[in-house]
């Protein structure tokens, strides 16, 4: 079974908008879990743009469920993620003022590193994840570095499917296939959808989770707003 984790990036974004603490990251976190989410992930930035790293602490004890920490094993990422001890680490490549996360790992560039890093994790009893380009020779990569898990990143197969191309996805199941027989873990994220997630999960074997943000956070203001305008207009409109 694929497990669903909640990436509450965006909520965290919302917070900072303001400037004090709505909505609640923590409580968001503690209501994902009670409506099923298998897992919560966070993955926070050095600008701390989003999710702060107060905040990796302060979901320790309220995420029962599994915890991922995403993130560039910089030093001061490394510190943290050693102090909170989530469940799993995702490591990400992702340069300081990117947008967003947008590659995989050079696994064959990056090996000795991510060796080294990855092994620092696993004796302090965390998961390792990394993720990676659905390219066969950087699975093999991974494979090399002694990582547990990868996470295939999905952008590409995520806007392809939206032009309708579902060819894309065989880059994607090929590497799922290597992955497995290599009993390497498949993770997958970025840009999974609504729209996407059962042709993804349909075509990759072996698929144990998948970290869901950008896409989730939007539908559930989309599926959300007609209740909250709702419940606005009877509070607006009721006699007294
Ligand atoms: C690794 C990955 O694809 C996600 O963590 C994504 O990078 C979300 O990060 P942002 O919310 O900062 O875009
Ligand atoms: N690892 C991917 C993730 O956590 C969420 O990515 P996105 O859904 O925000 O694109």
């Amino acid at each position: 079974m694929t497990k669903l984790s909640v990436n509450i990036n965006k909520i965290a974004t919302l917070r900072n908008s303001r400037g004090g603490n709505v909505p609640n990251v923590v409580q968001f976190a503690k209501d994902v879990q009670r409506f099923g989410a298998e897992g919560v992930t966070i993955h926070p930035r050095p600008d701390e743009r989003h999710i702060r790293y107060q905040d990796a602490h302060d979901l320790k004890s309220e995420v029962y469920t599994e915890y991922n920490i995403e993130g560039n094993p910089v030093e001061s990422f490394v510190e943290l993620v050693l102090n909170v001890k989530p469940t799993q680490v995702t490591l990400v490549p992702d340069a300081v003022d990117a947008i967003t996360s947008n590659a995989g790992w050079d696994t064959i560039k990056n090996k000795d590193f991510l060796v080294d890093v990855i092994k620092e994790f696993q004796q302090n009893g965390i998961r390792t994840s990394i993720f990676v380009d659905p390219v066969l020779g950087q699975i093999e990569g991974a494979k090399a570095t002694g990582t547990d898990r990868i996470e295939l990143y999905t952008e590409a197969f995520a806007h392809q499917y939206s032009l309708g191309n579902t060819a894309a996805i065989k880059p994607y199941a090929d590497s799922a296939i290597l992955a497995s027989n290599l009993n390497l873990g498949i993770n997958a994220g970025h840009d999974l959808s609504l729209d996407n997630i059962e042709y993804f999960k349909k075509n990759i074997p072996g698929l144990l989770e998948v970290s869901i943000g950008h896409a989730l956070i939007a539908e559930s203001l989309y599926l959300g707003v007609e209740n909250v305008v709702q419940m606005y207009l009877r509070k607006l409109k009721s006699q007294f």
